[in-house]
């Protein structure tokens, strides 16, 4: 998709902006987000599919305004927060990921369908009935990605979904993004996660500070916080 981000500039609440002065195109596959806690990362990331509306400027995707139209923005872009118990919403595993495609005027068989063959592309086959709540952190996090993905968005936004797993699961999270024919925004403290990214925008203090390639933006980044201290 097309992400056109025009003069924006956004406070919670007409409070101290917490972005300034954004306007941004992006169309690549692999776009990671980076910098300091605080620095408007997730709302940036919030503003691509209308969870946030920024106060000034312009969000659209591929065309359609993020403040006007945004059911259908949210048709067409999945998004995936940190903490998988913030969007697992029912009691099992099947059920949750059926509860995506509860308007889609398909029948039981087709839902069904789609759930199995969701559930085991991402590394959760045969664990249908398994209460959502007692899978490990790990697990949780491709439940809420399986989630959104058998809606099949066109962007997937994810606002660090490795934060909270060990290295085993925050890599089979990783890997499962990788293979992914979506495009994809990341927002991460994991810089290693963004080595094969196409670009990486640093944010710092409110505002886009660098735009560039992973190795450019993570040496900025890190420049950064040198200094900062
Ligand atoms: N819903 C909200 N209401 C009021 N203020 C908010 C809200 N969401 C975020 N903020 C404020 O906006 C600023 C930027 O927060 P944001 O979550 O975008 O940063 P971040 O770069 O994602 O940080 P982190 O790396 O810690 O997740 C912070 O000062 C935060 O307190």
């Amino acid at each position: 998709m097309l992400i056109d981000v025009r003069d924006v500039t956004h406070g919670f609440d007409g409070g101290t902006p917490v972005l300034r002065d954004l306007t941004i195109r992006l169309e690549e596959p692999r776009i990671g987000v980076i910098g300091a806690n605080g620095s408007g990362k997730s709302t940036f990331a919030r503003m691509l599919n209308g969870l946030v509306v920024p106060e000034h400027g312009t969000v659209t995707l591929d065309g359609l305004d993020t403040a006007r139209q945004g059911r259908q923005v949210r048709g067409r872009v999945g998004f995936c927060f940190t903490d998988p118990d913030a969007q697992i919403v029912m009691p099992t595993v099947a059920e949750d990921v059926g509860f995506s495609l509860r308007r889609r005027g398909l029948s039981k068989a087709e839902i069904a369908d789609r759930v199995d063959s969701a559930l085991a592309a991402h590394g959760l086959a045969g664990r249908g009935a398994h209460p959502a709540h007692l899978l490990s952190g790990g697990q949780k996090q491709l439940l809420a990605l399986t989630a959104v993905l058998v809606t099949e968005p066109d962007l997937l936004v994810m606002d660090e979904p490795t934060t909270l797993l060990d290295i085993r699961n925050a890599r089979r999270v990783a890997d499962a993004v990788r293979d992914l024919p979506q495009q994809v925004v990341l927002v991460t403290h994991h810089l290693d996660l963004l080595t094969d990214f196409d670009r990486v925008l640093v944010f710092d203090n409110s505002r886009l500070v660098h735009d560039g390639s992973p190795s450019d933006s993570i040496a900025h980044y890190l420049d950064l916080m040198d200094h900062d201290r």
